[in-house]
């Protein structure tokens, strides 16, 4: 077995793969303060000889701070104090590396040219070979540096600054079996990494022959019950285990199949509905332009389909209500009981199979429709925050919905690439309606696209159209907390921040959601995961360009993850194309911030599926506002009894909106982003919005270049009506603050450009 220590970094099990293929043996992964300092001596006798040998990660922080390596420090120490002993071998990577050095008498610097993301060519010295032979290339990610090495500690590789100056890559300790590598060999662009793992793990083996046999021979059926597993970081229960097992459960399924001429469109069902009864009572997620390929309006029925509410300024209760009533059950959540839990209980009575919907569709296209009924709904940004950080704490006296997820059981299904629709509803003897709104489908006409407006302005009064306002984030403030960012990025504390802000508008009278959707996404900002949503308290528009996380099955009928992030961004218009696009964003700073997200989604996806693989690296895609670098990350061969929820809880919130590495950045985006007036709380923004299925698949998008409303929010401004557009971009030690200032504005106006 080998031991890895994390240091609450967002790359550790992209290590814990590297380690597992290479070494062929199982890792066992602890946090560096997973023993308290009073247990130091035990963990140094009774648990470190289990292992052949210890791979120290990477992390935030500085190898000095108690509080950033915990128990690393101590262990070095043990060793340098006690010179005697006989070691366990170690390989540390960047903080690892780092602390191995400056336990052992060496000076840990900032770098005056931090790098984060980036791929430098690394130069073996030649006389130790466990790097591998040659150059080669691999991923730095660090703010620190060790120079001027004692003669306790061997050099082994360098790489060049664009100055010509020599940065320390490797080292091993003079006798002691300890390496170090400042590179990051795990990373989807390191090369190398594989041969590094296998040279240690043989080298580990024969120096545990020669003086630690013992450590060959651990029998781990023999070892006391608990004795690793009390220590190791365990996979968090999961919320849902087994709930999909049963197949016998029946729901009854009422669908119709057909097309409708002219080129209907979901928006024009919606917009003959609104018009019909007067309110916006349907949800919609919308993909009419590429790469959409299904929208789906789900049909809440009043009194009947139920909401779930959770806001984290009750933390402990979810709020139950019928759809369309104001009245609602609060149930109180018992014994550590969470949302999600609550939630997934609830979806266990209600699974399809899909050989039952085979049944009733037979082989449509040999594709899966995504959505067979189940919640529709949105999750703030600090829902998520909050499962990361592991505590639930109210945050603001006004309470806001931070989940809100409602129970569908009549929708329409439109598939994009066929044109065909589909009537469905999951209710007891439900054919009637089906049938009934089937036809009334085939009456539906166009929407007159001519008559929408190109602003909300336009939907105004003209008297009231000049006092549409907006309190737009103070520059000045935005250039504190870009130094603050700064300061954290060049003191080794993250490696990328998202930093975001918001802007409220305020509108003279009342206008209508589904006429903003309206003029927001075919007006302004088209967008391939657009979304309209309006319950009692919020109401979401969104125009999303951006998928967080699908989960559904692949051909062979076992689940697949794919995550789509988003990061790096130029603005489009008329004098810049594609190829001029590309060539900004294919520069070390874009692609930088892209590589981190994608490092860091691999870690997340590597907590739940065995094989995790970038199936797109980089590309470039245009967008109507920008043009993006995106990269899609997939996980496969899932390991049992996950289902999407887990999926989704293990994964929030979004990595392109924290920076990495997630825990360390989100922790100092909460404070940096309190030092605007808007505050520190997120909301709806930069949160998620999708579905789970009873037929266990999900898709989720995130929460930007949209815009959001409290109901709360009315009572606050007599008579106004208030809507909020958040937008923000990843500072890296590469952004100029002019730039980030700037690219933050012109997000903002994808959803801000439709109101004024
Ligand atoms: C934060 C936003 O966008 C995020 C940041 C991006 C970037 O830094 O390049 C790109 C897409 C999103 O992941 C936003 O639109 O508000
Ligand atoms: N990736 C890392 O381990 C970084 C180590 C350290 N915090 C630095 O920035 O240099």
């Amino acid at each position: 077995m080998i031991l890895l220590i994390d240091s609450y970094d967002s790359f550790t099990n992209n290590l814990a793969n590297l380690l597992e293929v290479n070494a062929g043996q199982k890792v066992v992964t602890i946090r560096n303060d997973s023993f308290e300092p009073e247990t130091y001596e035990e963990f140094f006798h009774s648990y470190l000889p289990l292992f052949e040998y210890v791979v120290v990660g990477p992390g935030p922080g500085h190898p000095s701070i108690e509080s950033d390596v915990g128990i690393i420090s101590w262990l070095f120490r043990r060793y340098r104090d006690n010179p005697d002993l006989t070691a366990v071998p170690i390989l540390g990577i960047c903080l690892g590396f780092q602390s191995l050095c400056y336990e052992f008498g060496n000076e840990v610097s900032r770098l005056t040219q931090v790098k984060h993301g980036q791929v430098y060519e690394i130069h073996p010295i030649s006389e130790d070979t466990i790097l591998g032979d040659g150059t080669f290339k691999s991923v730095r990610y660090h703010s620190l540096y060790v120079e001027n090495l004692n003669d306790s500690i061997i050099p082994l590789a360098h790489c060049y600054e664009t100055d010509g100056k020599k940065i320390l890559m490797a080292v091993k300790h003079k006798e002691l079996p300890f390496y170090g590598v400042q590179y990051h060999p795990e990373s989807i662009c390191s090369s190398n990494g594989d041969c590094l793992i296998s040279n240690f793990t043989n080298m580990a083996n024969v120096y545990n022959q020669k003086f630690r046999p013992e450590a060959l021979g651990i029998n781990l059926t023999n070892l006391p019950k608990g004795l690793i597993e009390d220590h190791a970081i365990s996979e968090k229960s999961l919320i849902s285990d087994g709930l999909f097992a049963d197949t016998t459960k029946k729901q009854d399924i009422s669908l119709k199949k057909f097309q409708l001429g002219s080129g209907i469109l979901p928006i024009d069902i919606c917009e003959h509905l609104y018009k019909k009864n007067k309110r916006a009572n349907f949800i919609l997620l919308n993909s009419a332009s590429i790469p959409g390929e299904w929208s789906i309006i789900g049909f809440p029925i009043d009194n009947e389909t139920e909401v779930i509410t959770h806001s984290l300024d009750e933390a402990s209760a979810v709020k139950s209500s019928s759809y369309g009533s104001h009245e609602s059950t609060k149930i109180e959540l018992k014994d550590g009981q969470t949302p999600w839990k609550y939630i997934s209980d609830k979806m266990a009575t209600k699974f399809i199979s899909r050989d039952r919907i085979k049944k009733t569709l037979g082989n449509y296209h040999s594709r899966n429709l995504p959505f067979f009924g189940g919640y529709l709904g949105l999750i703030s940004y600090e829902e998520g925050q909050h499962i990361l950080l592991d505590k639930l704490e109210p945050i603001s006296s006004t309470p806001t919905p931070d989940l809100k997820l409602a129970f569908i059981t009549r929708f329409m299904i439109y598939d994009h690439l066929t044109n065909d629709w589909f009537v469905v509803s999951i209710r007891e003897n439900d054919a009637e309606w089906v049938e009934s709104f089937s036809e009334e489908a085939a009456g539906i006409e166009k929407v007159d696209i001519d008559s929408i407006p190109f602003t909300v302005a336009d939907l105004c009064e003209e008297a009231d159209k000049v006092s549409i306002q907006y309190d737009f984030p103070s520059q000045s403030i935005y250039k504190d907390q870009f130094e603050k960012c700064q300061e954290y990025l060049h003191s080794g504390d993250s490696y990328e921040l998202c930093l975001t802000t918001q802007l409220k508008i305020s509108l003279p009278s009342y206008i209508q959601p589904w006429d903003i959707y309206k003029v927001l996404t075919l007006r302004k900002n088209p967008s391939p995961f657009s979304c309209f949503m309006e319950f009692d308290d919020c109401v979401l528009i969104s125009s999303s360009p951006e998928r967080f996380l699908s989960w559904k099955d692949d051909n062979e009928g076992k689940k697949l993850v794919e995550l789509r992030p988003i990061k790096g961004t130029v603005r489009n218009t008329p004098d810049v194309d594609i190829n001029a696009a590309t060539e900004i964003l294919k520069t070390p700073k874009e692609m930088g911030e892209n590589l981190m997200i994608v490092d860091l989604i691999r870690h997340d996806l590597f907590e739940f599926a065995q094989d995790v693989q970038v199936s797109q690296l980089m590309s470039v895609e245009e967008y109507k506002t920008v043009f993006q670098l995106v990269s899609v990350i997939q996980g496969k061969n899932i390991k049992p009894g996950y289902s999407g929820i887990d999926v989704l809880h293990k994964s929030l919130p979004p990595g392109s909106m924290t920076g990495a590495p997630k825990k360390r950045s989100v922790e100092l985006l909460q404070q940096i982003e309190s030092m605007q007036s808007s505050g520190p709380r997120r909301g709806i923004y930069s949160g998620v919005v999708g579905y789970w299925s009873v037929t266990d698949d999900a898709d989720w998008s995130v929460i930007i270049r949209s815009t959001f409303r409290y109901t709360n929010d009315k009572a606050n401004k007599a008579g106004n009506d208030t809507w909020r557009i958040g937008a923000g971009g990843a500072i890296t030690v590469l952004s100029d603050l002019e730039g980030e200032w700037e690219e933050m504005k012109i997000k903002l106006s994808s959803a801000l450009q439709a109101f004024k």
